[in-house]
């Protein structure tokens, strides 16, 4: 996510935070490439074959644009319902109350609060619209946490009943999921099941619901999110029937990521693809809304151990295709990005938030 970007003729180049350069040929997205939506019932099978099938389907999709759906994943549709209500009433709060948990009282951190046009996270003319609220993993809400002593580090509105419950229980729920997923990410990667096991006893698991108001501005000047990869190793985001969600295909086109009932949206992120040696690819995407409605989603980012090396997949490297990233920790590279985060395109007098 970044910082510069510049505006050539028509085609606009951006440096994302990775350090990333890309650009694309027309800022209008189109459904002419598509997302394929992948069944993934079959993680749950009991037979090896089965899961083997699923796995080579997300393989296909991981490499080739870094994003699919995944349709019957399990999940009853009460927990993200419940989000999204917890969601309306946070973001239905004054600012001054919002404002008391906000994410700059957490140094470090992906937590907490952060309002309307804080960021801009490719110097476009206007402030990104949308407001967010983060928290992270808590081992008293993860049923096959190491260690339940371990202090949480999220912080809470005070007085709003039943928030944290809500968004805890959907959490808990991707949390489970992730962790099966991380399995058939494994096959996928033509390793042996249980590889990343000792990864995923303790997950970087952060999530967030955002919102999102219709933009009057036009795409050129403002955007819901700016273009952006995540950090961690996928994300699985849940949309309402907004729209309003864009992937940037390898040939350098906005595709529209419409939702699709019932469906998760899946992407791959920066840690998968160092890990991978980029066979997978972590997409770029951004938010434009121009839908009429308000937008609501809810990302949930899974990521390894901040405590283990983001070493490299022994299937994804060889003498010619050697490492292509330095190998460092989870923790100093989710440092390393939240810093980056947490300061993009922020304007210091907070006055020149509200525009
Ligand atoms: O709102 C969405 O659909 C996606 C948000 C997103 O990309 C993010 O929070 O990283
Ligand atoms: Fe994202």
């Amino acid at each position: 996510m970044s910082a510069t970007e510049t505006l050539a003729s028509q085609a606009r180049t951006v440096t994302l935070h990775n350090g990333q350069v890309f650009s694309f040929n027309s800022n209008t997205a189109s459904t002419s490439e598509c997302i394929p939506i992948i069944n993934v019932s079959r993680i749950y099978s009991d037979d090896l074959e089965e899961r083997k099938a699923v796995a080579a389907e997300i393989r296909e999709a991981s490499k080739d644009i870094g994003f699919f759906y995944m349709v019957n994943h399990g999940i009853e549709p009460g927990y993200s319902e419940e989000a999204f209500q917890q969601a309306k009433r946070f973001f239905a709060l004054s600012e001054e109350k919002k404002m008391e948990v906000f994410t700059g009282l957490v140094p470090n951190e992906y937590v907490g609060f952060h309002p309307m046009k804080y960021y801009n996270r490719n110097g476009w003319k206007y402030q990104d619209l949308s407001e967010a609220f983060n928290w992270a993993y808590d081992a008293a809400q993860d049923p096959e946490a190491v260690d339940k002593s371990e202090e949480p580090i999220s912080i809470w509105p005070n007085d709003l009943p039943g928030f944290r419950e809500g968004l805890y229980a959907y959490h808990t729920q991707l949390l489970q999921l992730s962790r099966h997923l991380t399995r058939i990410f494994a096959l996928a990667l033509h390793l042996p099941e249980d590889y990343f096991d000792e990864y995923i006893k303790r997950p970087e698991a952060g999530m967030r619901i955002l919102h999102y108001p219709e933009q009057m501005h036009s795409a050129d000047e403002q955007q819901g999110i700016g273009a952006h990869t995540d950090v961690e190793c996928f994300t699985i985001v849940t949309q309402d029937d907004s729209g309003g969600l864009e992937v940037l295909s390898k040939r350098g086109n906005w595709i529209k990521a419409d939702p699709v009932p019932g469906s998760f949206v899946v992407n791959i992120a920066d840690c998968f693809m160092r890990q991978t040696n980029d066979f997978f690819v972590s997409t770029v995407h951004r938010v434009i809304n121009k839908s009429g409605n308000e937008r609501y989603s809810a990302p949930f980012f899974f990521g390894f151990d901040r405590k283990k090396l983001l070493e490299p997949v022994p299937t994804c490297v060889s003498a010619d295709n050697p490492m292509k990233y330095p190998v460092m920790t989870g923790g100093e590279y989710y440092k390393w990005r939240t810093n980056k985060q947490k300061s993009s395109g922020v304007k210091t007098e907070e006055k020149q938030v509200i525009e």
